[in-house]
């Protein structure tokens, strides 16, 4: 069943049209990949997705639901989005942005406090992030501060996670570290996860399915093992890829040389 539904998607900025009449449909309790080259529309068809750009034509039905109907509080209860480079707020602390994600759970009627501390308090812990939780989000490391975004999308506990190049800035530790909690959160939570990566062997190894963008279109949209079948992932990029795989079967790249 999809829990998300694009239908004649089609964005621009300025006039520049980037999304072309895109049709989609994202498996919900999956993890899907969305990969393709530099400038191909991955970053802006996120965007679009999750409602934080509008676009100039299409509809997203989220769990059946028209997005564009729902309250921003509803949506984000549905949907947590992490963008590419958040601007990140002056003075405030980790814990305090990581709190930021625990709004559209709040209401003036019901103390749910303790609750909130819970789950912010394991969003710290599962980023690595409990001894920083005071320290101020300017004087943090880029790394650092990635893994903040990270926990501020977690605290908000919503069935499906929209995440742009996640791994952007971490360390090879915290790079798997994250991967590996994503996908723990898709296995045992049911969380249906959606992320844009540029590594191809992460992309292979933690998803369910794959999405390749190409100039603002699908090229392919399939589970990982035709991805690697037809030599999707060669035709898009123009490399020449060696498959190989691991004690569990899954597929990892090699890869440098270029077809020209
Ligand atoms: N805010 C913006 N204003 C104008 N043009 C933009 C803006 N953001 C992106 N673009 C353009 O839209 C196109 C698609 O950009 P987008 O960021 O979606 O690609 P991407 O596939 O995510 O790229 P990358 O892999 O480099 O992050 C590019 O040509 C880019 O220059």
């Amino acid at each position: 069943m999809a829990c998300i539904s694009v239908q004649g998607l089609t964005a621009s900025y300025s006039k520049s049209k980037i999304l072309d009449n895109i049709d989609l449909e994202f498996i919900q309790k999956k993890v899907t990949a969305i990969v393709g080259p530099n400038g191909s529309g991955k970053s802006t068809l996120l965007k679009a997705i999750a409602g934080s750009m509008k676009p100039d034509q299409g509809i997203v039905h989220i769990n059946g639901q028209n997005m564009h109907s729902l309250k921003k509080k509803e949506l984000a209860k549905i949907l947590a989005f992490l963008p590419q480079s958040p601007e990140t707020p002056k003075d405030i602390t980790i814990e305090q942005l990581v709190s930021y994600g625990r709004y559209s759970h709040q209401n003036l009627f019901k103390n749910t406090k303790f609750e909130d501390k819970k789950i912010i308090d394991w969003a710290l812990q599962a980023t690595d992030l409990i001894q920083l939780s005071q320290s101020s989000m300017s004087e943090l490391s880029g790394g650092q501060r990635q893994r903040a975004w990270i926990a501020m999308a977690l605290a908000q506990n919503s069935d499906c996670l929209f995440l742009d190049e996640v791994t952007t800035y971490l360390d090879i530790r915290h790079q798997i570290e994250i991967l590996n909690l994503l996908k723990s959160l898709n296995q045992e939570k049911s969380k249906t996860i959606i992320m844009v990566l540029h590594d191809i062997n992460h992309a292979l190894h933690y998803s369910d399915y794959i999405v390749v963008v190409k100039n603002g279109k699908i090229f392919a949209h399939d589970c990982i093992e035709s991805i690697v079948e037809n030599k999707v992932l060669e035709n898009v990029f123009k490399v020449k890829f060696k498959v190989l795989y691991d004690e569990n079967k899954k597929p990892f790249i090699v890869s440098n040389e270029l077809i020209n």
